[in-house]
């Protein structure tokens, strides 16, 4: 954890040493700044460069020392500050990555020269915070303050190639980076480095400069729903706009400290490093990530085209994989074929942007569109990816067992259905997993990857690393009805429905979820989900519909409680956006502009006319708390089944595949932050008023945790490993 120095020709080359990523933590600021001004004496060094080991510069600020105290001692900005004034001219010479931290510091060199692979960036918005070096003060006067602004309020990494047309490199190369910088530091020696200092210089002017940073405010509060980092980091932009560099940076301190005062940043570093510990998988039988290789996927295949199958085909040809694409007939054949083609023609165009053009077949893996199973007799794994019917999921796997080769890896996308009955069917078991993509596949972080009894440690390292190849955050669950996020999704939308019930409106749901951050309130995504899915599914489970059991009462099945509006809305056409009516009405069939609908309104009045229900208009904080704590109390029953090994995997689950708002944690986090006792006080009191609503009673492991006062997070799964025999 070390920076080096060597010498080249008369050009000192400091290299950044901290593996993996050389984050700047305290002993390596100090190496820095010692290498640094030791070279700056040094009467043989004309120049000096900045590099980092292994390929990569530097990824910022090492997050895991955050909140220590004693840790600023070197602050990076005395170093950038040193740098910056040298009278040496300096070069950052970046490969790999250079970003936060790693971006300020470069920023301060006197030049940039980068490899066409590399991404800069500055993302500390990413983990609630803002670039804190200087970064919001450098980069504005660099490239002018709208494309600075893109850049750290969405936190953006950023191509080299992109980044050299902003201004922010100099050089781009695609070999031998060092060398390069070296060449560059050699040119410009003797030259005035004045315009190269970027803290001295003015930042541009441009027009309306107050109504631009107004929108930018407005936009922000829009898209980032609650989370405070990028409204600091536009103020920390704006900021160059009247005060000195000096005093900037003194306002990017105030602003930091302000942040962390609202505990957004920890929520965020912790949904960050929860993302990263999710790769690190075990069983409950004692499988372990690092204990087991996966298997090379060189080739996939997917059988059936709908939404979930094209994304999911984009999404392996993305990889590079080469794929075969199948469908039952020809005609839908074509529409898969034309659909994915479209999907592929944007990834070329994203490619185009980043320069990567070059690559044989533009960098994505060829798609073969076949009617013929046959054609998979030698693939290595196979997604099946048909409509939730477990019948037809059977049937495919069934022929599977014949066509695939003995070795090839079995994999169904069933966003809830048993994985074990499904492999049960197969000569091969042990080979078939669960892997749940999110809609659209092509897009969306999330993978669940669900363990069957017979799944072998071998298939779950390949289906782990599968999703990390595909560019996902995939999560090891186990199989139970619809896994951890749906299952999760069922008691929260229970309470959605009994708010309606009670005299709510969906808007007036939505409003208080959305503004609690997250991305779609729960009517909303309904409707975007299509109400009849669920429909149908009551149907089969014989809880509406002809099977319904006869004289059953309208508002209860089983002896608890159940809301049939849901049933009613569907028996009256209002799928959701699909039919263009649900919860909302719809500019047409298929629309997405949601509008509170009259009629909604007036159905809900009536039905509760006719079952005698006296308003109650709940306000947002009991819309909040009663649909957070009914989600928040089936994931503690997700713990005790050992169906999630950990909270940190429900957050991740949460936050990349249900919009929860990061800025939050993930469900779990936030309900550590609340206070397990809180929680469990509200959900008793709730179930002792509503006896008949059996998802409210507070789970045993909840009841465990609350009495010994709600430890930290990082401390439960300790305490769920002395919970059940069963895990
Ligand atoms: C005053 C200061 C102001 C300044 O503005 C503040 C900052 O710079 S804030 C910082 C602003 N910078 C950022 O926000 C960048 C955050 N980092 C990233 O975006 C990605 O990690 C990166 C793209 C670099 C590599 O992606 P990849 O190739 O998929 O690899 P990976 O993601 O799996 O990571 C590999 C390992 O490295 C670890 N680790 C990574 N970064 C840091 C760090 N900064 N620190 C500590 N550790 C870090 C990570 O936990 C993992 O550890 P493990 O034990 O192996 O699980």
């Amino acid at each position: 954890m070390a920076a080096t120095r060597r010498l080249t020709h008369s050009v000192a080359v400091i290299t950044l040493n901290n593996p993996p990523v050389n984050a700047l933590s305290y002993s390596l600021r100090r190496s820095i700044i010692k290498e640094f001004v030791d070279a700056s004496k040094d009467s043989s060094v004309e120049a000096i460069v900045l590099c980092g080991a292994n390929g990569k510069f530097c990824a910022g600020a090492d997050i895991k020392e955050f909140g220590s105290t004693s840790v600023d001692s070197v602050s990076l900005n005395h170093i950038n500050d040193t740098i910056e004034s040298c009278k040496k001219p300096v070069v950052a010479a970046i490969e790999g990555v250079a970003l936060g931290g790693g971006l300020e510091l470069a920023l301060s060199c006197h030049y940039r020269v980068a490899n066409v692979q590399s991404l800069v960036g500055l993302p500390e918005v990413l983990i609630g915070m803002i670039p804190a070096a200087g970064g919001t003060q450098r980069l504005p006067r660099l490239i002018g303050i709208p494309a600075a602004l893109d850049m750290i309020v969405r936190g953006r990494h950023v191509p080299a190639t992109e980044a050299l047309q902003l201004g922010i490199l100099d050089e781009v190369v695609k070999t031998n980076t060092i060398d390069a910088a070296v060449q560059m530091a050699m040119k410009v020696l003797g030259q005035p480095l004045e315009n190269r200092r970027l803290g001295t210089l003015p930042v541009q002017a441009i027009p309306n400069v107050d109504t631009f940073l107004d929108t930018a405010v407005k936009r922000a509060k829009g898209q980032f729903r609650g989370a405070q980092a990028p409204l600091a980091c536009i103020e920390a932009v704006k900021a160059t706009l009247h005060l000195p560099f000096l005093k900037g940076v003194e306002n990017e301190r105030v602003l930091t400290a302000s942040l962390w005062s609202t505990g957004q940043p920890q929520a965020q570093q912790y949904a960050f490093f929860s993302e990263r510990e999710v790769g690190k998988w075990t069983t409950p039988s004692g499988g372990k990530w690092d204990k087991v290789p996966p298997k090379p996927i060189q080739t996939a295949a997917v059988i059936g085209l709908g939404t979930m199958g094209r994304g999911i085909v984009t999404s392996l040809s993305k990889a590079n994989i080469p794929v075969i694409a199948i469908e039952q007939d020809a005609k839908q054949l074509d529409q898969g074929r034309q659909a994915v083609n479209a999907l592929l023609d944007r990834e070329v165009e994203k490619l185009k942007l980043q320069g990567k053009t070059s690559v044989p077949g533009n960098g994505l893996g060829s798609v073969k569109f076949t009617v013929d199973l046959g054609d998979l007799h030698s693939v290595d794994l196979i997604i099946e990816a048909v409509y939730e019917n477990m019948q037809l999921k059977k049937e495919i796997f069934r022929k599977l067992s014949s066509i695939a080769k003995p070795d090839a890896f079995l994999c169904t996308n069933t966003s809830g259905l048993n994985v074990d009955e499904i492999a049960s069917v197969t000569n091969r078991p042990q080979q078939v997993i669960g892997t749940h993509f999110f809609s659209p596949a092509n897009i969306m972080r999330l993978l669940e990857v669900v363990r069957g009894q017979k799944t072998s440690l071998t298939t779950i390292a390949t289906a782990m690393s599968l999703g990390k190849t595909l560019g996902k955050v995939a999560v090891l669950v186990g199989n139970c009805p619809l896994f951890v996020g749906n299952r999760m999704l069922g008691p929260y939308l229970e309470q959605v429905n009994y708010l309606l019930e009670e005299g709510s409106y969906p808007e007036e749901i939505d409003q208080a979820l959305e503004e609690f951050g997250f991305a779609m309130g729960p009517c909303r995504m309904m409707d975007l989900a299509g109400l009849d899915v669920g429909w149908r599914s009551r149907m089969e489970q014989g809880l509406t519909g002809t099977n319904a059991p006869p004289g059953a009462p309208v508002r209860q099945r089983n002896g608890k409680r159940y809301s049939p509006l849901a049933d009613l809305l569907c028996e009256s056409g209002r799928f959701g956006q699909k039919t263009g009516k649900g919860w909302y009405q719809y500019e047409k069939a298929g629309g997405r502009i949601a509008k509170p609908d009259p009629w909604v309104r007036d159905f809900l009045d009536k039905y509760r006319r006719t079952h005698q229900i006296a308003r109650h208009q709940a306000n947002s904080q009991e819309i909040q708390d009663r649909c957070m704590f009914a989600l928040i109390n089936e994931g503690f029953r997700v713990l005790e089944d050992s169906i999630a090994s950990g909270p940190e995997d429900i957050d991740v689950i949460y936050n990349n595949g249900y919009g929860f708002p990061k800025h939050r944690g993930g469900p779990m986090y936030y309900a550590a932050n609340v206070g397990l006792p809180k929680v469990l006080s509200t959900l008793e009191n709730y179930s002792k008023a509503n006896p008949d609503v059996p998802s409210m009673k507070p789970a045993f492991l909840l009841r465990k945790l609350a009495a010994v006062g709600g430890p930290p997070i990082k401390e439960w799964r300790t305490q769920l490993g002395n919970t059940s025999s069963k895990l």
